[in-house]
């Protein structure tokens, strides 16, 4: 019926491979991984007739080195990509080619300047002293359950509001209220999640009748939107109070009281309106989604590896305590980003976490011409690619016999550097031209939050906790991750 040179499942009539892909669905990225090992990292996956789910899925470092560098200009996110992620607007994430490279050089160069890198860093120093400690204080004080990932999750929304919108939301404190705008954000991911998983006809029927996840996901974009344009519209009055007043506005450390307004700005020193709402929006929607679950969900299965590995615990903490002693604790209760640089064991614990999960654990590209994959395997411009992250960490031939294994050492050299690992192996920040844009900040931010909890508090995951991941783009643990606190130092 079908050419599928290179199954990687059962083809059966009507239903394609779709019948054994949803009977294995609560252990969806193991068991990817198993069946790409088998079929040596590439196959194809043919969903049920006429909905168009083919896919090619790779986990091949060689094919994922084509893809992301090799033949960049070749592979595009494409027109399908962007009316799944519509909400994502003609941000940097959905964008191609020339709206991309335009967003993608002016937010390097913003993220590059020394003013933004001090604006973040007080941003976390702030946030951590006034809201994360006094929770884990009165958890501890109280002897209370904390959810991790709940935490996490309120912590990097309002760390992502103040640092591009210069706005807290406040939605990290001892009442854990409920933040409408965090819950719309929620909402929009959770939708976008389902469009991935039922076919295109499914989910466009429901956009247009406005019924199940798709009336949600409009209710929650309208939100979402809402708060995002009420924000842009502050930064609005606040620079134009404030030029009137003949404030230092390009003053530098001025402009990094947020991106938005740092782009907002560069309006005024063009002489027109490069960036208008629209654009604002689109940005701060794109940062939003790239830095606010990508760290929740690398710092709550660091968290929990940490809490099921004590020798890696012991180790964190002599690291932190050669460096710092006991006496530098009343100096400085929440280390900074200098300080922060010297902890290369934590450093190696933290790529290893993301290793084993990575926060986005799939990736998709679409070719614009015909091409053959360094392992042989056909595409063509009908072709979605998908790249399975979560697998690559887990190959034996890209991390040999223990690769299952928690082990932060292998991320060390002799020497006690950090080893570098190319990206097209170590996946997790993506790679080629379109790497991470985050990784320095993101690492800054996991450092200086992994380095507080852990030196302050005994962190132990509440006994027979299940772990699995949840069905969401992101990665994240279906239950959370349930916790008991207790002071390490009194
Ligand atoms: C542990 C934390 C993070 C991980 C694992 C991570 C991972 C990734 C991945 C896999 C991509 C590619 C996504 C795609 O193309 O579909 C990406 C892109 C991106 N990330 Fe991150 N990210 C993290 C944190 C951050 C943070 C904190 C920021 C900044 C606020 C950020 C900014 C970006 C941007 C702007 C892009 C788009 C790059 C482009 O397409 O050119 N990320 N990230």
């Amino acid at each position: 019926r079908r050419c599928c040179k290179t199954p990687l499942l059962i083809d059966w009539p009507i239903l394609g491979m779709l019948p054994q892909l949803l009977s294995n669905l609560w252990q969806i990225h193991d068991y990817a991984t198993n069946v790409l090992r088998q079929n040596g990292g590439t196959g194809e996956f043919m969903g049920p007739w006429f909905s168009k789910m083919n896919y090619m899925v790779t986990s091949d470092p060689m094919n994922v080195h084509h893809i992301m560098s090799k033949s960049f200009d070749n592979y595009v996110k494409g027109p399908e990509f962007r009316e799944i992620f519509h909400a994502f607007g003609d941000g940097i994430v959905a964008s191609d080619s020339g709206t991309w490279k335009y967003i993608r050089t002016m937010q390097h160069s913003l993220f590059r300047q020394k003013s933004f890198e001090k604006m973040a860093e007080q941003t976390i120093r702030r946030k951590v002293q006034n809201s994360l400690l006094p929770i884990f204080d009165h958890a501890c004080f109280h002897g209370k359950v904390l959810d991790l990932q709940d935490v996490f999750s309120r912590l990097t929304f309002d760390e992502t509001s103040i640092m591009v919108l210069g706005h807290d939301p406040k939605s990290l404190s001892i009442e854990f209220p409920l933040v409408e705008v965090e819950k719309a954000f929620d909402e929009i991911e959770g939708s976008i999640f389902y469009r991935h998983s039922v076919p295109r006809s499914v989910w466009k029927f429901q956009e247009w009748l406005q019924i199940g996840a798709e009336k949600k996901m409009t209710r929650a974009c309208k939100n979402f939107d809402q708060f995002l344009y009420s924000c842009i519209a502050t930064k609005h009055q606040e620079l134009s109070k404030c030029n009137k007043s003949h404030e230092k506005c390009d003053n530098q450390a001025h402009q990094f009281d947020d991106l938005i307004s740092a782009m907002i700005m560069m309006n005024e020193e063009k002489g027109k309106v490069v960036h208008d709402d629209k654009f604002l929006r689109d940005v701060a929607f794109n940062l939003f989604v790239a830095g606010r679950d990508t760290i929740t969900s690398a710092l709550t299965w660091f968290f929990w590896l940490v809490a099921t590995h004590p020798l890696v615990e012991a180790k964190i903490l002599e690291e932190i305590e050669e460096n710092f002693g006991a006496s530098a604790k009343e100096k400085c209760e929440i280390l900074g980003m200098e300080e922060v640089k010297k902890l290369v064991y934590l450093h190696g614990a933290l790529c290893e976490g993301l290793r084993l999960f990575p926060p986005v654990p799939i990736e998709r590209k679409k070719p614009l011409k015909r091409d053959t994959l360094p392992s042989g395997h056909h595409v063509n411009p009908n072709t979605t690619i998908l790249l399975f992250t979560y697998a690559m960490g887990r190959f034996e031939e890209i991390w040999g016999k223990d690769c299952l294994e928690f082990k932060p050492e292998r991320w060390i050299s002799e020497k006690g550097e950090i080893i570098h690992v190319p990206s097209y192996k170590f996946i997790s920040f993506n790679a080629g031209p379109r790497t991470c844009l985050g990784k320095d900040l993101s690492f800054l931010q996991m450092k200086m939050v992994a380095s507080t909890i852990l030196r302050n508090y005994r962190v132990q995951v509440v006994k027979n906790h299940p772990t699995t991941p949840a069905h969401s783009i992101v990665l994240l643990m279906k239950h959370g991750l349930k916790v008991m606190i207790a002071k390490r130092r009194v």
